[in-house]
């Protein structure tokens, strides 16, 4: 393909374990190019990021200014796209840039609140910009979501756990979060108290999100990323789990975003309203 009929992509969050993911797989992939590549810590400053990667050289410096990489896509005749897996501090300013340069962000990172979900959606409507929020860019997470909305048919009783590495900096996920909205957009309240509950010490019992489904988070050594969804009704408990055992799952469905935004002119919040 000739170059200028490919997507340019940046990604911000270059040298952590999902940049690094997403560079391997874009620097693979017929209808894209890696455009830019930017990290906040100085001690990657220049370096090739495909060698960052360990997919060998790309001849793209690793930068520390997202706002000079944006005015650079915005030059690009195709218009760009930004992939964002840095951190929850960073990840709203990052995507509001991002939409004002009207380059299209496909945003991985969680921790985003509601407030500034909105926010973003509204940002990029006036702008009339495609942009992307999602959670988990994994399939499998979406089969369990669809196969918990039609146990939840069924069950009026559940709780969510989940578990990640111990790296992550926010809690609870934003897959657990994204599966409470999903299950909560079915118009149940869930869990009906039974008795008067005390917490002995306090968060025994998770936190409450939506319609009062209880996530519970751990953290650990070991772990990627697990969701166990249990659901109890007399006589019976009906357990979804997923296991992502390699970033390398959620690869896919990065690809298929990054095509996909590039034909929206609003924000999507979820994979499962693009697949
Ligand atoms: N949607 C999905 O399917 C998935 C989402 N995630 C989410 O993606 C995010 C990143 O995860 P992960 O790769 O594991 O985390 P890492 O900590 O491995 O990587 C994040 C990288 O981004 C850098 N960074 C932070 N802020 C900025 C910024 N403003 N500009 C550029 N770089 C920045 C960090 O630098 P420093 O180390 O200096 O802070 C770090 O190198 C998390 O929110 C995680 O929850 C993860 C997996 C899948
Ligand atoms: O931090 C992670 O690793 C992950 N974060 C996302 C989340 O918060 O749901 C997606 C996946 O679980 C991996």
């Amino acid at each position: 393909m000739e170059n200028e009929s490919l997507i340019p992509v940046v990604v911000a969050g270059a040298a952590g374990k999902m940049g690094r993911e997403t560079i391997k797989v874009i620097a693979q992939t017929e209808d894209m190019m890696l455009l830019g590549a930017v990290e906040r810590d100085s001690q990657y400053l220049g370096q090739d990021a495909g060698e960052i990667a360990g997919c060998g050289a790309l001849e793209v410096p690793i930068l520390n200014d997202l706002q000079s990489v944006l005015v650079m896509a915005t030059q690009q005749e195709i218009q760009g796209v930004m992939v964002d897996f840095t951190h929850p501090d960073s990840v709203y300013e990052n995507t509001r840039s991002a939409i004002a340069y009207g380059v299209r962000p496909v945003v991985g990172t969680t921790g985003l609140s509601a407030e500034q979900i909105k926010d973003l959606t509204e940002f990029a409507e006036k702008a009339s910009t495609g942009a992307l929020i999602i959670p988990n860019f994994c399939i499998g997470v979406i089969l369990m979501q669809q196969a918990a909305l039609q146990a939840a048919k069924h069950f009026d009783c559940l709780e969510i756990i989940e578990l990640h590495h111990n790296q992550k900096a926010d809690a609870p996920s934003g897959t657990a979060i994204k599966t409470a909205q999903m299950l909560a957009e079915m118009g149940k309240t869930y869990n009906p108290p039974q008795v008067e509950e005390t917490e002995k010490i306090p968060g025994a019992r998770g936190c409450l999100a939506d319609e009062n489904i209880r996530i519970h988070s751990v953290r650990l050594p070991g772990f990627i990323a697990h969701q166990e969804m249990i659901f109890g009704a007399a006589g019976q408990i009906y357990t979804l789990r997923h296991d992502t055992t390699d970033r390398a799952a959620f690869m896919p469905g990065v690809l298929l975003s990054i095509r996909k935004v590039t034909q929206l002119k609003t924000l999507v919040y979820g994979l499962e309203k693009i697949l």
